[in-house]
């Protein structure tokens, strides 16, 4: 007998009391090992339209409903007695009529009622469209309604949809239904899926996405001892799609904030040690605190004790680089510091006397040019990529400047100091020409921040079978890095790439205002397509505010209220993120943390306990995190862009890019939120919250 764990049946251990979760933990082990056990005491649930739900005693109050045929036994649900029942008398579990996907359907008689009120501000239609009392998928025939799903009881409801009543409906709508709606209302387009009907409808990808077998007692144990972390169990069909693809050279997964990238980097990353004899895999990121973070995951994923834990290594890209750097070479790498740097370089400069390039332009230079491209001579400096750059340089322009390039390059020798490029290139110098490798896999996340010399460097790293290399990132969230060729360094992802539109995280009210920081479709230097209109939340929230205040002390009581409020509906402090355009900004966040009569606990600082403590920290810090509530404050005029930024500017790419890595650390940090956002300033604000704010 097949033993099977339903999304519904984790939802609901989750909200149990510790004490109620025990008990319901040892009745499903019991039920796993011998359902016929005379110990387990089982009763038809009489009421259901469906023959084969039965509830399970786990202790006086405690109900747990199963689904139990000849061939299977499913969790469905666990609740307090009456309400075990009502849920199971409210349902049937059946294959769909048409997709063949295994649902579990509310039975549409017994919905006493659907949307009175209307719960969202948000139109859900494309923006500038009109909101519309008439029927919002009266074009869709019912032949075109049962191809993406929705049960036949449900067929009429969505036919007499209005926009006002549509979001309260879907909720009641399996998922890939409701998906499929929403994405045709904000884009016009039906993705009527493939027809998928395999032999068993539990094979099926609609079914595996809420109901999934448990095969053995340890999986049984991840599921249970983790019910809030369903991503670990249940994946959508284009993350299951992604997470065991073969792929014959480097594979991308995009998609915007909170799609569940990083779900399906550990996914795969799992996948491909567990399936690969002697695999070695890096699973790596941008900084050390989501690595430690990734690294929890990995745990809570595979179970503590798996067998694959020694087979993966999780490391921060730096700290990769620090570890083989002491290996290969025998010593440590000592890194120079960017100040330390940009003095050696004001001093060479002033020695060659160059003054008709500012500062400003030689850092840059430096930066994006010299030392991320790992240039060492003035001949390849004539001919590296000047992306992003300003492109004519003349020669003789070039041959003025080289000499300041390579007596700083000399002079960072001759103190033993090396840049991180540096430490990068000549560990992808070492290693590139070696058949053996340190890793058969590298799972990069936070891909969209790889610089040229760490992409060169995981791909001289990683040896070059199958499925070396693969890639989770989001260009839309791009913040530290220039853009360049991928193809150019012999990662080429075109036609290996994918992404994500069902996104996870956030409300679908703040990820629609979010949405507006960026364009719909974002294409890298090679020309991979990142089209992000039609991505889809999964719940509903209040709208996001946007609050300009006359100074700051004005600014303070709004967010004070607005915290205050989060705490009395439930919200715990450590839910809470408070992020600044930067450091100078950030004394105004703690004193809100101050005046709620809270602690703050400094992203910036090395993982204390959260408990009771309101995150605070810049903008930067906020990649990667979630928050239920999340307050985006000092958002002024001239902290955002940053003035000192765009007063840096080489050249007017260099504009661009300050503007769209500005933009695009917004969009980061207002998308940390799940249910609540609040984005204030002094007025007249940051030039970007026009955009934020919902379109009249
Ligand atoms: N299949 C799933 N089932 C349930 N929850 C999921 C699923 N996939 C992702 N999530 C949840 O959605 C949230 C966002 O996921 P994740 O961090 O992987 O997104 P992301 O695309 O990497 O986001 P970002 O770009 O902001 O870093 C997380 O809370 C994650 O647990």
């Amino acid at each position: 007998m097949e033993f099977r764990i339903a999304d519904t049946f984790t939802d609901a251990l989750a909200r149990l009391a510790a004490n109620e979760q025990k008990a319901v933990k040892t009745t499903a082990f019991d039920l796993q090992m011998d359902p016929s056990s005379p110990g387990l005491s089982f009763h038809r649930i009489d009421n259901s339209k469906d023959a084969n739900f039965w509830s399970v005693r786990a202790n006086a109050d405690i109900r747990i409903i199963v689904h139990k045929t000849a061939a299977s036994m499913l969790l469905a649900y666990v609740d307090h007695h009456d309400k075990a029942y009502a849920w199971a008398e409210r349902r049937r579990i059946e294959a769909h009529p048409k997709t063949g996907a295994v649902q579990i359907v509310e039975v549409r008689e017994r919905v006493v009622e659907v949307a009175p009120q209307l719960p969202f501000g948000a139109p859900i239609v494309a923006s500038g469209a009109k909101p519309t009392k008439a029927p919002i998928f009266k074009s869709l025939s019912t032949d075109d309604l049962l191809a993406i799903g929705v049960p036949e009881d449900w067929l009429a409801d969505v036919a007499r949809a209005t926009e006002d009543r549509f979001l309260d409906i879907a909720g009641h709508l399996p998922a890939e239904a409701s998906e499929a709606l929403l994405e045709y209302a904000a884009t016009g387009d039906l993705n009527r899926p493939a027809p998928a009907r395999p032999a068993d409808p539990f094979a099926h990808p609609d079914t595996l996405r809420r109901i999934r077998v448990v095969e053995n007692a340890e999986h049984l144990a991840l599921a249970l001892d983790y019910p809030w972390d369903k991503w670990t169990v249940f994946l959508h069909p284009s993350q299951r799609a992604f997470v065991g693809k073969e792929f014959s050279g480097p594979a991308r997964i995009a998609g915007s904030a909170g799609t569940g990238k990083t779900v399906v980097a550990l996914h795969r990353a799992a996948r491909l040690v567990e399936t690969t004899p002697n695999a070695r895999l890096l699973l790596t990121t941008f900084s050390d605190p989501l690595s430690r973070a990734l690294e929890r995951k990995v745990r809570i994923l595979v179970g503590p004790d798996s067998r694959v834990i020694p087979s993966i290594s999780v490391a921060s890209f730096q700290g990769v680089a620090l570890d083989l750097f002491q290996l290969a070479f025998g010593h440590r790498a000592h890194v120079a510091t960017e100040d330390r740097v940009w003095a050696i370089l004001a001093e060479v400069s002033s020695t060659i006397s160059v003054s008709e390039f500012s500062e400003r332009f030689i850092r840059s230079e430096w930066t994006n040019v010299v030392d991320a491209w790992q240039v060492n001579n003035a001949e390849a400096y004539g001919q590296v990529p000047r992306l992003g750059r300003k492109n004519r340089m003349s020669v003789k322009q070039r041959d003025r400047l080289w000499p300041v390039f390579e007596a700083a390059r000399a002079a960072l020798l001759s103190q033993g100091l090396m840049t991180w490029s540096q430490i990068f290139g000549k560990l992808t110098g070492h290693f590139a020409g070696r058949a053996e490798k340190p890793f058969t896999h590298i799972v990069v996340d936070e891909a969209q921040d790889l610089g040229v010399p760490e992409l060169r460097f995981f791909a001289a790293i990683a040896s070059g079978g199958a499925n070396a290399l693969f890639f989770a990132g989001d260009i839309g969230q791009r913040i530290f890095q220039q853009p360049f060729s991928w193809k150019a360094l012999g990662v080429d992802v075109r036609g290996r790439s994918a992404t994500l539109k069902v996104n996870y995280r956030t409300s679908h009210e703040i990820r629609q205002a979010a949405d507006r920081l960026l364009p719909s479709v974002l294409r890298d230097v090679d020309g991979v397509e990142d089209q992000r209109k039609g991505t889809v939340s999964l719940f509903s929230g209040p709208e996001p505010i946007v609050a300009l205040a006359p100074d700051e002390n004005a600014e303070l009581p709004t967010i004070v209220d607005f915290v205050k409020q989060a705490l009395a509906d439930g919200i715990a402090a450590h839910e809470i993120g408070i992020f600044t355009r930067g450091a100078d900004q950030l004394p105004r966040a703690r004193a809100v943390v101050k005046a709620c009569g809270l602690s703050a606990l400094e992203l910036s600082g090395r993982g204390d306990d959260p408990a009771g403590r309101m995150s605070v920290g810049t903008m930067h810090l906020a990649k990667g995190l979630e928050f239920k509530a999340v307050i985006v404050m000092a958002c002024d005029d001239e902290v955002l862009p940053l003035q000192s930024r765009v007063e840096a500017v080489a050249d007017e790419v260099e504009l661009d890019e300050v503007y769209e890595t500005e933009r695009q650390l917004l969009y980061v940090a207002c998308t940390r939120a799940r249910d609540r956002l609040l984005v204030t300033g002094v007025a007249p604000g940051s030039e970007f919250l026009a955009d934020l704010k919902l379109p009249i």
